[in-house]
């Protein structure tokens, strides 16, 4: 698919105009979203009504269900704050970085027979920085390494999931988790109240 103009959005809100006018087709080229996401310049006072943070670990808020096509979430990582080792549910991920820096750790899918997890590479990625991975990539882990500042992150999911395969680094075991939402364009998430049949 050829890519016409590279247009800067100059908002967070043209942003999300042009991903969905880009998420349209069917064919998706990747490096043009990663050239617009990464053109956006993050102005907090844009996103900072989506982006709410934990004491204890990074919360996902959403912002946009891009028409069924995909999710775009932004991720709050407070100090110290990192994700387990997981993959993407065979969809698109792309990841800008908001504010503050992120470490991304690559790993090899485990091996089928030793169950070994091999580290790939890693890299700090910057402000305004796009990332983008998908599970032929491998797998990841994302940390905010610093100790005295937080990160946000604006992740682009096509097309969207519920569940993601997560990773022990020593044994190679996976666990299939649920994916949540702390907060839903702007709004905390209600707890879930799991009401039992047999109670009532
Ligand atoms: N894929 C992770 C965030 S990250 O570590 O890439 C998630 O959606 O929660
Ligand atoms: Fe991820």
């Amino acid at each position: 698919m050829e890519q016409t103009e590279v247009m800067k959005p100059e908002t967070l809100d043209d942003l999300i105009k042009v991903l969905h006018k880009i998420f349209e087709s069917d064919n998706i080229n990747v490096e043009e979203v990663q050239n617009i996401m990464e053109a956006y310049d993050s102005n907090p006072q844009e996103w900072m009504k989506f982006a709410k943070f934990d004491q204890f670990r990074y919360t996902r808020n959403l912002v946009d269900e891009g028409n069924g096509k995909f999710n775009l979430m932004i991720l709050c990582w407070g100090e110290g704050h990192g994700s387990s080792i997981h993959d993407h549910t065979d969809s698109h991920c792309f990841m800008k970085l908001l504010q503050g820096q992120l470490k991304e750790t690559l790993f090899e899918w485990p091996d089928k027979k030793t169950c070994n997890m091999v580290q790939k590479s890693q890299r700090i990625l910057q402000t305004n920085q796009c990332a983008y991975i998908n599970d032929s990539f491998g797998l990841h882990r994302v940390e905010n390494a610093s100790h005295t500042e937080c990160s946000a992150s604006l992740h682009l999911y096509s097309p969207p999931f519920k569940t993601c395969q997560t990773f022990d680094q020593r044994t190679g075991h996976k666990n299939t988790v649920k994916m949540t939402f702390w907060s839903k364009f702007g709004e905390r998430t209600p707890f879930e109240t799991t009401v039992s049949q047999e109670n009532n």
